[in-house]
């Protein structure tokens, strides 16, 4: 792996490509500063180095129009703040102006360049736009797990012009060190929690995860397509007919492959999907008509806390339950207590994708768990086994 380490940034200018993809609030400040904060150590040792470093990031989807609701230039102070050091902006990210600041900057300081998807050339992974940011940095530096599943200009082609001067960042090759440890180098038993509302958006990951691990819990909404297929009765929960079948061979495959599955037994039941329905706690298999079950019950959960405490090795993907309603938290804030209690006690535990990042954040568990991801998208592709373009780009 080549990384930043194998390098000395002295007199030059690093390249590198972040996602500060961050949220914005009405007044366009940055509310959630993780994703900077998380590229501040890569920046930090090329300016250390006595170099200098170049930025580049897309914001939103703006498609290749200039909008300024979407400029970079909302996020400069606080990548100035996180990185403690004075970040000067230039208002486009190819051509003579973003040429010009990059001529004009000092070892030591640090260029923000404005929104790559202005130009539809970034999402179209155009060469020439490639070719037009080569020219911006001596060294490419690729820290932006987060993106690392697109095969954008920025994030993929852009490697290909700097032959041998190419690294991941700090951050990038930690994410690929978490994702390695679930995946290949992780103590045993290794478990993986996987919930989230649909089977659907789950089944290649859960296909390529059987190799991995000796546990599975499947919670959340997924619970209940598993439950019918099996017989069970599981009356307005949330459900895929047509995902029985494949629930059932990847139960078969499970068996084959030894993996334990564990799903709930009872859950909480609603009479509406809302905060003040009523509830009541039922058997998975026994919910009646008009009542769907929202959240893992009490003996489900002491099922879980068992197995989460018995594991060496813990990925956890999706919440276990309509997490966004106080009256259903409770599962999800109790995996995450077990997680927590799992942590201490040794396990190093992963937790990644969009809504159970989501989840640790809301109830304070991103400093209990070893590592949060900074990708969405990107960790679910990690998941599912594919090898991600831009990961892929700094190894060819
Ligand atoms: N029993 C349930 N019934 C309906 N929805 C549920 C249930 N349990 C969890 N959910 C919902 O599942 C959603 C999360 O599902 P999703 O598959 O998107 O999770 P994720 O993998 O963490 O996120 P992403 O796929 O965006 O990275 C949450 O909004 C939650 O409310
Ligand atoms: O937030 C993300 O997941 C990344 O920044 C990628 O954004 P995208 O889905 O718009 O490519």
């Amino acid at each position: 792996m080549k990384v930043l380490d194998d390098y000395n940034f002295e007199n030059k200018k690093a390249l590198i490509r972040v996602d500060f993809n961050v949220p914005l609030n009405e007044n366009f400040e940055v509310t959630d500063i993780n994703r900077i904060a998380a590229a501040k150590p890569t920046i930090i040792k090329v300016l250390e180095d006595g170099g200098s470093a170049v930025l580049m990031s897309h914001l939103g989807r703006p498609k290749g129009v200039r909008n300024p609701d979407l400029s970079l230039k909302h996020i400069c102070d606080a990548v100035s703040n996180v990185i403690g050091v004075a970040v000067k902006f230039v208002d486009d990210c190819v051509g003579e102006n973003a040429e010009k600041a990059v001529a004009a900057l000092q070892n030591g300081e640090v260029l923000l360049l404005e929104n790559l998807r202005y130009h539809a050339e970034e999402e179209n992974g155009d060469e020439a736009f490639a070719e037009q940011l080569s020219k911006l940095g001596d060294i490419y530096v690729n820290d932006a797990f987060g993106t690392a599943h697109r095969a954008h200009a920025s994030t993929t082609i852009v490697a290909k012009y700097f032959t041998d001067a190419k690294c991941f960042g700090y951050l990038l090759a930690k994410e690929i060190q978490a994702i390695e440890k679930v995946m290949r180098t992780g103590e045993k038993p290794v478990l993986a929690i996987l919930g989230g509302a649909k089977v659907s958006s789950k089944i290649t990951i859960i296909e390529n995860i059987l190799d991995k691990v000796d546990d599975l819990i499947i919670g959340g909404g997924m619970t209940y397509t598993f439950v019918k297929a099996q017989g069970g009765q599981v009356g307005d929960s949330i459900c895929e007919d047509d995902k029985m079948e494949l629930a059932m061979e990847i139960l078969k495959q499970a068996k084959e492959k030894g993996v334990r599955v564990h799903i709930p037994v009872d859950v909480v039941a609603a009479d509406d999907f809302s905060n003040t329905a009523n509830t009541k706690i039922v058997d998975v298999d026994k919910i009646p008509d008009g009542w769907q079950g929202l959240d893992a019950g009490p003996k489900t959960l002491q099922n879980f806390k068992n197995v989460i405490l018995s594991s060496k090795t813990i990925l956890w993907n999706g919440p276990v339950g309509v997490f966004e309603m106080e009256s259903f938290a409770n599962g999800t804030v109790s995996v995450g207590n077990f997680i927590d209690q799992a942590t201490q006690n040794g396990a190093f535990s992963l937790v990644g994708g969009g809504d159970s990042v989501a989840a640790v954040k809301q109830f304070g568990f991103e400093n209990k768990v070893s590592y949060v991801s900074t990708g969405g998208g990107a960790m679910l592709e990690s998941l599912e086994g594919k090898t991600l373009p831009g990961i892929a780009a700094i190894l060819a």
